[in-house]
């Protein structure tokens, strides 16, 4: 089975104190009153795949694809979902979608991206995983995530997988920037002072995930200058690659 037993979640600690820490303050963590609620919900599931399936489920081929803001994780995305057959799951979108669905959740999530800081990691995994749920996808992308430790083990413990390899998209500061100030999307923190601080946030909390996969080998570097086009031709060229 390629998600871990409910047992076993039941049983592992919520998050490492390294772990929490590693994000930010705890302050804006996931409200004590809704694991439970999380729990059961996956317990459900557990319970019910066990029913249909015998147990086991095919574990989908999953890439993370992380970069500095602007670095064009979507635009790239958009096109690796259309040539080579991904579920395309944007971490920022689905953070946004629960934004625009007016739930207290959802106010709270506005706040931290206007902000610019991270969610906390339940809510974002929490969302991810039922993303993944509903799409029963054998492929998928995961644009923007894990943007920290936090995330990390946080997707490892609910999810109970590790992805199969991560895209990094290399780009200079001051390119993202432009990127970014000239991407027109009305987007709340596209504005350069959100913008400063999401680059701090980026190289202190982001760049350490890909230092972990880069030592576990699953790393794939791709320089994020030139054109759209020029850069999918180096990521056709890595997609082509890979045993799917
Ligand atoms: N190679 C590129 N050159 C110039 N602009 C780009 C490039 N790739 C993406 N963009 C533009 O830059 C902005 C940010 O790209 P996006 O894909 O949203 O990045 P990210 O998801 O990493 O923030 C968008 O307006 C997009 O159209
Ligand atoms: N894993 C994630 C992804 C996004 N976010 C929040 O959502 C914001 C926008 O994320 P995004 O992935 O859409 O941003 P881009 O890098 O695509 O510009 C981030 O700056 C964070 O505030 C988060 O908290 N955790
Ligand atoms: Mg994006």
């Amino acid at each position: 089975m390629w998600r871990r037993r409910v047992g076993a979640l039941l049983r592992s600690p919520r998050t490492s104190s390294s772990a929490s820490s590693a994000c930010q303050s705890r302050r804006h963590h996931l409200l004590p009153s809704e694991e439970p609620l999380a729990l059961n919900r996956l317990a459900r599931l557990f319970t019910s795949q066990a029913g249909s399936d015998g147990g086991d489920t095919q574990k989908p081929f999953i890439a993370f694809v992380l970069g500095g803001p602007g670095s064009g994780k979507g635009t790239q995305c958009t096109k690796i979902a259309s040539d080579f057959g991904f579920a395309h799951l944007s971490a920022g979108d689905i953070l946004r979608h629960e934004i625009a669905s007016g739930s207290e959740k959802g106010e709270l999530i506005l706040e931290i991206i206007k902000e610019g800081r991270i969610v906390p990691s339940e809510i974002t995994v929490e969302l991810i995983r039922k993303a993944m749920e509903m799409n029963n996808a054998k492929r998928v992308l995961i644009d923007g995530f894990p943007r920290c430790e936090e995330n990390r083990i946080a997707f490892e413990r609910i999810v109970g997988t590790e992805p199969d390899i991560v895209i990094f998209f290399d780009c200079p500061e001051d390119e993202m920037v432009k990127r970014l100030l000239g991407r027109n999307q009305g987007r709340v923190d596209d504005n350069i002072e959100t913008i400063k601080k999401r680059l701090k946030v980026f190289e202190s909390l982001n760049i350490p995930v890909v230092d972990y996969y880069s030592s576990r080998g699953k790393v794939h570097k791709i320089n994020a200058t030139g054109t759209a086009d020029e850069i999918f031709e180096a990521v056709r060229r890595l997609f082509s690659s890979l045993r799917l």
